[in-house]
């Protein structure tokens, strides 16, 4: 695919990532209000000096007699460190406006490789946009993505190669049997049929879908359909994998199933970003957490320093606010019949 070049980044202000909880005093470095620049700086030797030009003077002046030759002491120098870049998810600034309504505001986040992250906020909080944003499904307004150093926007054919995704609303062939599905999926993946027969083998053992294989997905359940979505996406072994409520219609035994999978995929070094409304799993299951509300990121970062003591529950609460006000609804207290 050729580089899309129309959507310039656009660097704005400083970004904000941590609302700070009143009164929460917190440790140095553990929320920052910017995810710290990891991104790998390429020191470059030096340019040689050019000898400098010397404007001629009018006149000529007077030999200065020679110097004795300094002893050269070596040049100090600040040593500096060359972090390599394990940054599997770099966003900065990242916008997003329908009409009026800022679904995306300047959002930042840096996961690094090996990370099982958890994305959470409110109904219509911008969990769905940020994603399709990051995935390469929905053009910003502004800002920058990087999977694994790669512009997901200006280089989308490299970003794209180590992305697994599970979008919102994925509509699956349902024409295709699951095994059919999952071997189009390898075969998109210009995997070669033997490894794909392997993987898809592998897959449906670990998704419980063995015995699915040859049903079509039109007679799936909504959950069955889920995993075999998920299974897809993992099929081309993806360095990042970024699914939008996957656990969404999945009872909990598939849950926990699958659960097993991605940690097993992100202790290999696999990089794992999911969205979820279920406050426990992302508290049991990921290593670091994003709370997002208004298209706002509120707090970023492993999940202990998110959490601060609390459950997640309580500081989802604390950040994005509480539950709706029930008053005026005493009309519900009586019955229409
Ligand atoms: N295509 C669109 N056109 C207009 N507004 C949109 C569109 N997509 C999203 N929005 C708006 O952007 C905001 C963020 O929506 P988004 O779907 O990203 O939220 P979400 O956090 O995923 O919500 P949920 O948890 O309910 O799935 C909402 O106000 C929504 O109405």
């Amino acid at each position: 695919m050729e580089p899309d070049r129309d959507a310039p980044p656009r660097k704005g202000p400083g970004g904000r990532t941590v609302a700070a909880r009143p009164g929460a005093a917190r440790g140095a470095g553990t929320i920052s209000s910017r995810p710290p620049e990891q991104v790998a700086v390429a020191v470059a030797p030096p340019e040689p000096t050019a000898t400098p030009t010397v404007a001629p003077t009018a006149a000529p002046v007077a030999k200065a007699p020679k110097r004795p030759k300094a002893v050269r002491r070596p040049a100090r120098v600040t040593p500096q460190p060359v972090i390599a870049s394990t940054a599997a998810l770099s966003v900065r600034n990242l916008t997003k406006r329908f009409g009026n309504v800022t679904a995306v505001d300047s959002v930042d986040l840096e996961i690094q490789a090996g990370t099982f992250y958890g994305f959470v906020g409110p109904n219509g909080a911008g969990k769905t946009t940020t994603l399709a944003m990051i995935t390469g499904l929905l053009r910003p307004d502004s800002g920058v993505v990087r999977i694994h150093g790669a512009d997901v926007w200006r280089n989308p054919g490299v970003a794209k190669r180590s992305l697994g995704v599970l979008p919102d609303n994925l509509r699956l062939f349902d024409r295709l049997t699951g095994a059919e599905f999952l071997h189009h999926a390898g075969a998109l993946r210009r995997l070669d049929k033997e490894t794909i027969t392997h993987r898809v083998d592998d897959l449906a053992a670990g998704f419980g879908l063995r015995h699915s294989l040859d049903r079509f997905i039109s007679d799936y359940s909504a959950g069955m359909m889920k995993k075999i979505a998920i299974a897809a996406a993992m099929i081309h072994s993806p360095r990042l994998l970024v699914l939008d409520e996957p656990f969404e219609s999945v009872d909990p035994v598939s849950a926990a199933s699958v659960i097993a999978i991605l940690k097993k995929y992100a202790e290999a070094g696999g990089t794992v970003l999911l969205s979820s409304h279920s406050m426990g799993l992302i508290e049991r299951t990921c290593d670091a957490v994003a709370i997002i509300a208004n298209g706002r990121m509120l707090a970023a970062g492993p999940l202990a320093d998110v959490l601060d003591g609390e459950s997640l529950e309580t500081r989802f609460v604390e950040l994005a606010g509480g539950a709706g006000a029930v008053e005026g609804m005493e009309w519900l207290q009586s019955y229409s019949d």
